[in-house]
């Protein structure tokens, strides 16, 4: 059933799990977090960023909605990275259930203003807000933000910022980063800020770029003709005890964007007489699909549906 962001993120906060935040640009990627969602009995969330919106736009809005009304377990859909008030609202009109306003990137009192406007419109409208405080390091799709200018939430000011805005859930800095190349080797995870920002605030938290790039997707990348450099992503424990501190919401975008390049590289490579474009998506969405199966194996929403 299609519900909003908070519907679903609220148990989970409670319940100390945390619910996949999955970004889809067609139909083969909302299927695989779907119907993965209801095989496992889990509750998830899709989400489609202005670029998705650009690229598939109501069609691909109207599928995610078709399968998430049909589905047997909880599914919102989320906008990722809203970049204006007006981007929202053009979201909740789409039939967004949840929205993100991103003016992480302003000064906070801009921020605060921001998203207090986009929070009064969507809860006039029934719909969930996310937010965010501090920087992420990576691209964050419209922004380059260099490491330096990268800084981590501060936890009086998180507290500060969500009595200001209201906002239903935070996205907050705490080591991760968009991106395959999320740093050399394992990325550090402030999990001691993660705990102190969940021990004053006990609305859902939100990690971002929390893919994992694991190796042996980025070798078969590699084996089927892709080029990529020493990508890294965040460990999967690290996301465990995360999700036991408040994380609730954790957004994935760059492994099933690897996955569906594997998957259709290595089918391209193995037969290349092969012009059936179900040959072609299928394997990645089986492949994506799994990629789907184990994030919530990781995050501990299996069954909570
Ligand atoms: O935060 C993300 C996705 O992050 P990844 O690049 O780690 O998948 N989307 O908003
Ligand atoms: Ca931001
Ligand atoms: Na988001
Ligand atoms: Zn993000």
């Amino acid at each position: 059933m299609l519900v909003t962001g908070k519907d679903i993120l609220v148990p989970a906060r409670k319940g100390k799990y945390a619910v996949g935040a999955f970004n889809t640009n067609n139909m083969e990627i909302t299927q695989a977090i779907i119907h993965t969602a209801e095989r496992l009995r889990s509750p998830v969330i899709v989400q489609m960023s202005e670029g998705a919106i650009k690229y598939g736009g109501q069609d691909l809005a109207n599928i995610v909605i078709d399968i998430a009304t049909r589905a047997t377990v909880p599914v919102a859909l989320h906008l990722d990275h809203g970049s204006s008030y007006e981007s929202a609202l053009k979201a909740i009109k789409m039939g967004f259930t949840s929205v993100m306003i991103d003016a992480s990137h302003h000064p906070f009192d801009e921020n605060v203003h921001e998203t207090g406007r986009v929070v009064e419109a969507a809860h006039a409208m029934g719909i969930s807000v996310e937010a965010e405080l501090g920087r992420l390091g990576g691209i964050e799709e419209h922004i380059v933000v260099d490491e330096k200018d990268a800084f981590l939430t501060d936890p009086e000011e998180a507290v500060k910022f969500v009595e200001l805005t209201d906002v239903d859930y935070l996205a907050i800095a705490i080591g991760t980063s968009h991106g395959a190349y999320k740093g050399k080797g394992r990325p550090f995870i402030d999990q001691a800020r993660i705990k102190k920002i969940g021990e004053l605030l006990s609305i859902p938290l939100v990690a971002h770029g929390s893919s994992g790039v694991p190796a042996e997707i980025v070798q078969r990348l590699r084996d089927s003709g892709g080029e990529i450099g020493d990508a890294a992503g965040i460990a999967d424990e690290d996301l465990t005890e995360a999700a036991g501190y408040g994380i609730a919401k954790v957004n994935v975008d760059t492994d099933l964007r690897l996955a569906s390049t594997v998957g259709i590289r290595e089918v391209l490579k193995a037969n290349p007489k092969e012009f059936d474009p179900r040959k072609v998506f299928g394997p990645a969405r089986d492949l994506m699909s799994k990629i789907v199966e184990h994030k919530m194996k990781v995050l501990g929403s299996v069954g909570k549906a």
